[in-house]
């Protein structure tokens, strides 16, 4: 019978008696395991947050010069317990699907990256349509957006119009047209859609905007993706691939 949780909080702790709903193994087990993982990508995206939430004060404060240090201090301390138990590099997370595209720390639309905005993206009719606020920690020019982060904003959206498309690949070129600078703080718009699939080499245009104003385009930008052959995706992803199996959060 469960007992309780373990000392992480995470897996139940059982003494060997059976309950009525663990002789219903293994469809309990699974939703067991689908709790575990959606409660850790929860716990993930929190964490996200806050961490997004302190690098704009870090990059905006002017607090006093006393105060960033024991800031700093006070930031090593509570990174410290998340250091003990980091994963390999080859490893993907466990709360991570790479084939269900569940990727919690990509470092544009990834809840848990303290580098996201993070963006959104969905697909409409085979149109990707994206959206996101650029806080003050993606300043370039004073009060605008770096136009390496509208690049980056735009790179993620014409990469996922190649996958909705069903050609998933990587960019080997992104060319961007910087119209108008972006504002901070403000709601964008980003859409992409393919435009061309030859071959491998599929080529995908995409363009951002504010929310408040769709028709006036601030950067623009074509891409050009390559399907990877099944010999170069074993060599790049295969070892990467093949460890990932999210149903073992917990
Ligand atoms: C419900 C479903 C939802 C799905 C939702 C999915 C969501 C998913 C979102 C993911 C969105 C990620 C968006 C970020 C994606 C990255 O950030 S990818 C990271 C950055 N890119 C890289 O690191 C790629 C580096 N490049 C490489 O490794 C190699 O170039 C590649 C890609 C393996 C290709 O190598 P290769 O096979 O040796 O290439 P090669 O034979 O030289 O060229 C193949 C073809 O491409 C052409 N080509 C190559 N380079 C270029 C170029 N620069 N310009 C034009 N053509 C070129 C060649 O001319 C050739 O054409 P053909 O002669 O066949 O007609």
């Amino acid at each position: 019978m469960c007992r309780g949780r373990d000392a992480a909080g995470g897996h139940p702790v059982t003494d060997g008696e059976k309950t009525p709903a663990e002789e219903h193994a293994p469809a309990t087990r699974r939703l067991h395991a689908v709790d575990g993982l959606l409660g850790r990508r929860e716990a993930i995206s929190e964490l996200g947050d806050a961490l997004r939430l302190l690098v704009e004060y870090a990059t905006t404060t002017e607090a006093p010069t006393e105060e960033l240090r024991r800031a700093a201090e006070r930031i090593r301390q509570a990174a410290a317990p998340l250091g003990e138990r980091v994963r390999d590099r080859e490893v993907l997370p466990t709360a991570d699907d790479l084939l269900g595209g569940v990727r919690m720390y990509n470092p544009v639309t990834g809840s848990g990256s303290a580098l996201a905005p993070p963006l959104h993206i969905a697909a409409d009719n085979g149109v990707a349509v994206g959206t996101c606020t650029l806080g003050m920690a993606f300043e370039g020019p004073p009060t605008y957006a770096h136009g390496g982060v509208s690049a980056m904003l735009l790179d993620q959206m014409l990469g996922y119009a190649a996958g909705i498309a069903g050609h998933p690949g990587m960019t080997v070129r992104l060319d961007t047209t910087y119209r108008k600078p972006v504002p901070l703080l403000t709601p964008l718009r980003l859409t992409a859609t393919v435009q061309d699939i030859d071959g491998r080499r599929v080529t995908a245009t995409g363009q951002l905007t504010t929310a408040d104003d769709p028709d006036t385009v601030l950067v623009a930008a074509t891409g050009v993706f390559i399907a990877l052959r099944a010999e170069q995706a074993r060599r790049l992803f295969g070892r990467v691939v093949n460890t990932n199996r999210p149903s073992r959060a917990g």
